[in-house]
């Protein structure tokens, strides 16, 4: 190298340090994934310490959405990201997301109890005008004073997570475009998956520590992770600081965003296309994620499992998470592995721990173990379909394959799962089939959509076309759960007189449900998400948008 390659060299042409801003900005949101479903794994205890039945429960987690979609504030959050650049936003996201956090811990916890703020919330705040007509109020008459509180910590955090997730992908485009950015953006959702997983182990644990119940603890868990998540944002504001002054483009200032550039992003066909695939893909995975264990308690037929001890509970899926972790770790590694041998014996490693994985959950046999094996494909899959966008393209084919996998598991999960109730091996296996290969139409299609924004709308304004995809993205995501719900209760309505009448246990009901209208209802989806995938390819080739394109170009 010249002296004055060195010169001209910044933080982003040096491998370790673009890998080190995306370790920070996926750290900084594997911590926000686990916050946002820390409470879904105690349900159970919600109700039995704080006195949240399901209603309370759902209204109180679908307030995440509220803000976001009603008070467009993802639309303000994706202007504020466009004015005042990533590195102020990406540090407002994460000061946001812990002031709501720590709002909702302060609600679950037993200092609430009993304080004039429980008095007040309990005699107040019964409903919004306007909201409450529709059905959409995140508040309810009867609503427990800790679930009304809590509900409006979770709305803050819910702007500030999806302020993180625009300005995070606005990041890495910043930082990797033209360079290994499908595979950054891969990652960084692999690690999102982990996420999940993470808090589903372990929030249950942080609950019962000790043997005393305390359902505070595992929010403060999630509001000890926001915090760490807001250093990470801090470290990565002074790189970020760097970079601009090494490069002396301080994308805020050199060409301000207007208005008007919405406009812009409006007007685009291919990006009217991409956001309602989006919309319609992700609102047949992440709705159906709520349901889908109590989908499997439905349909297969599982043995009791000894509950007495925390470790026969908990050693298999502790165990399976161990796994997820080397998978995860495999997949990253073989991603840069030179030599093909060594890549192929990793990726034969992760094949083992994943027949093991399933073995697992099929001696534990629980619908929770058996559902477990969701994230493993995608946190072991998602980087190298990242690598794959990156070096060979194709990216619009992948969305079709992956619309076309969610329609084929979704109708096997209606029709064919139901088939095999009685037959415990069967059934099983079926299902672990059925969700490894959801598992995979997850990868194909987070991989290959997010990269290909930045191929439809000029740079300066990839936040505001982050945040409309994800403000469009929200409405499926507020919508279908509730939908699901209703049409659940529509088509089983001998279940629900019954249950109504005392005919049968509250507990046989909650595994008895038909699950087959809401599951061909999120196959529609899919197919429609399919058409547009299809139609996505066509106007690719007349108009050239490069969607099939790779980003790395020798
Ligand atoms: N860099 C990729 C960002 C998108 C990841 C995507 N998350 C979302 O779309 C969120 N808006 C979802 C949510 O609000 O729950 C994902 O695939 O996880």
């Amino acid at each position: 190298m010249t002296t004055t390659d060195k010169i001209h060299q910044t933080l982003r042409d040096s491998a370790g340090m673009r890998w080190l801003v995306l370790l920070l900005l996926a750290f900084a949101m594997f911590c926000s994934y686990i916050f946002m479903d820390i409470l879904s794994p105690i349900k159970d205890l919600m109700q039995s310490t704080r006195g949240w039945d399901s209603t309370a429960f759902g209204t109180m987690q679908g307030s995440e959405t509220f803000l976001n979609v009603f008070v467009f504030f993802l639309i303000f959050a994706g202007i504020i990201l466009d004015k005042m650049g990533v590195r102020f936003t990406a540090i407002l996201s994460g000061a946001v997301m812990l002031v709501g956090a720590t709002i909702n811990w302060y609600a679950v916890t037993d200092a609430f109890q009993g304080s004039g703020l429980q008095t007040w919330f309990t005699n107040n705040l019964n409903y919004i005008p306007g909201f409450d007509e529709l059905g959409i109020s995140p508040f309810y008459r009867g609503m427990p004073a800790s679930a009304k509180f809590a509900a409006i910590g979770f709305m803050i955090f819910g702007c500030g997570v999806e302020m993180a997730g625009i300005t995070v992908s606005r990041g890495i485009v910043k930082w990797f475009k033209g360079r290994e950015m499908a595979l950054a953006m891969g990652s960084e959702m692999a690690l999102a998956r982990l996420g999940v997983a993470t808090c589903m182990i372990f929030s249950p644990v942080f609950a019962k520590l000790g043997g005393v119940i305390d359902v505070s603890r595992s929010v403060a868990f999630g509001v000890v992770l926001l915090l760490i998540a807001l250093i990470m944002f801090i470290v990565y504001f002074f790189m970020d600081k760097k970079l601009d002054e090494q490069t002396g483009e301080a994308e805020e200032k050199d060409d301000p965003f207007k208005i008007s550039d919405l406009g812009t992003i409006l007007s685009s066909g291919g990006f009217w296309l991409v956001a309602l695939l989006c919309v319609l893909y992700y609102s047949a995975i992440f709705p159906f994620q709520k349901y889908a264990v109590n989908m499997l308690q439905c349909n297969l037929v599982f043995k009791e499992v000894p509950t007495d001890s925390f470790w026969a509970t908990n050693t298999v899926t502790i165990l399976q998470y161990c796994i997820m972790l080397v998978v995860a770790g495999a997949s990253f590694a073989s991603n840069f592995m030179k030599k093909a041998s060594m890549k192929y014996g990793l990726l034969t490693l992760a094949g083992v721990l994943l027949t093991v994985f399933c073995y697992m959950g099929y001696m534990r046999q629980s619908a929770e173990t058996v559902f477990a094996v969701f994230p493993l494909l995608a946190v072991g899959i998602t980087p190298i379909l990242g690598n794959y966008v990156d070096h060979k393209g194709k990216a619009a084919s992948m969305l079709m394959i992956g619309s076309m996998l969610l329609v084929l598991c979704h109708l096997t999960f209606a029709f064919v799962l139901p088939e095999f109730r009685d037959n415990a091996v069967g059934g099983v296996v079926i299902a672990y089939l059925t969700i490894l290969v959801l598992g995979a139409s997850f990868s194909l299609v987070p991989a290959s959509l997010w990269p290909s924004v930045p191929k439809l709308v000029d740079a300066k304004i990839i936040g505001s076309a982050y945040a409309l995809i994800f403000w469009v993205q929200n409405i499926g995501l507020w919508l279908f759960p509730l939908l699901i719900g209703k049409v659940l209760d529509k088509t089983n309505t001998q279940l629900v007189a019954d249950l109504k009448n005392g005919v049968i246990t509250p507990e046989e009901a909650a595994v008895s449900y038909d699950y087959t209208a809401p599951l061909v209802m999120l196959a529609c989806l899919g197919v429609a998400a399919l058409v547009l995938g299809f139609i996505l390819k066509v106007v690719d080739k007349k108009k050239g948008l490069g969607l099939e394109e790779p980003n790395i170009k020798a």
